[in-house]
């Protein structure tokens, strides 16, 4: 099987380096490419020993999957690159958020099989959430070919087009916005009298050891907290704070912009 990513920045670089730890295929079967910056990809080939072309036809001829991985404002340059290049084997995955299967066939002008998928970053460490949407002609045994190279880096999860704008904000920008949270945490904590390495290095593992609870135990999460929430105790104390603040509708209101921009950039 060969892969193609055209674009080799934070999100392909999670997904191929996941790909790679995965086992599921040899390193050598990737290539990549980008729009100029040849020493990143000297620095994946001798890190991952992964390949790199500029060179489009070696890299589209015999490629399965094509991933198109640039930022959504890139696509029409990528577009213009390959779209006389495309081969009948070539499957295009796309991971840019926003962009639509319809506008991809038309910028790519090609009626090969095209997947939109919308990973998020915690690919790199093979828990990706993934959501994808297929194009019609996109044939059984390619789809669970796929399917397979997605459960490589996590898991994978089917829906309708229109929905991949509440998967993009709800789990592709996810982690940005539970890294944003455990920044205000920390900012917060280092306020408190510990030395600030101490309290970046504890919340740290703070939130790795909550992680490894939700992935271990089979309770739901309102039980975890209230397993740690002792009558008159300090825990009740702190939420009875936090519950002050509309903590719902400002994720309601975080969820919803990042939904409105997703629609944005399919306009
Ligand atoms: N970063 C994230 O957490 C996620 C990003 N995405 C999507 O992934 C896409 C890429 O995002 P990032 O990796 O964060 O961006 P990035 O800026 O880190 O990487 C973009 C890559 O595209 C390359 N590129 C630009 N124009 C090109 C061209 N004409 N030909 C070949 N390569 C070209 C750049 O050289 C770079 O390697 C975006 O469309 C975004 O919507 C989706 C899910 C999560
Ligand atoms: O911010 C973005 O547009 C991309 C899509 C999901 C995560 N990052």
């Amino acid at each position: 099987m060969k892969i193609v990513f055209y674009g080799a920045g934070n999100m392909a670089s999670a997904i191929f380096e996941g790909l790679i730890s995965s086992s599921l295929l040899n390193s050598h079967d990737i290539y990549l490419t980008n729009r100029s910056s040849e020493n990143q990809l000297q620095d994946y080939q001798e890190k991952l020993n992964i390949r790199y072309s500029y060179d489009d036809i070696e890299l589209l001829t015999d490629a399965d999957y094509v991933f198109l991985a640039t930022k959504p404002y890139d696509f029409d340059s990528l577009a213009e690159r390959i779209k006389d290049k495309i081969q009948p084997g070539n499957h295009f995955i796309s991971i840019m958020a926003g962009i639509s299967i319809n506008q991809i066939k038309t910028k790519l002008q090609t009626q090969n099989p095209i997947a939109r998928i919308m990973p998020n970053t915690n690919a790199q460490v093979q828990q990706s959430v993934t959501g994808i949407t297929f194009s019609e002609s996109f044939d059984a045994g390619h789809k669970d070919e796929l399917f397979k190279i997605l459960n490589s880096f996590g898991t994978a999860l089917e829906v309708e087009e229109d929905k991949l704008h509440q998967v993009t904000a709800i789990t592709g920008s996810g982690p940005a916005f539970l890294y944003y949270m455990y920044e205000q945490y920390i900012k917060a904590a280092t306020k408190m009298g510990l030395d600030k390495d101490h309290v970046d290095a504890a919340v740290r593992n703070l939130i790795i050891g909550t992680g490894h609870m939700l992935e271990a135990s089979e309770l739901e999460i309102e039980q975890l907290r209230e397993n740690i929430t002792s009558k008159g105790g300090t825990t009740k104390a702190g939420l009875d704070a936090l519950k002050k603040y509309p903590v719902e509708d400002i994720f309601t209101d975080c969820l919803e912009q990042a939904i409105k921009r997703s629609k944005e950039l399919a306009d």
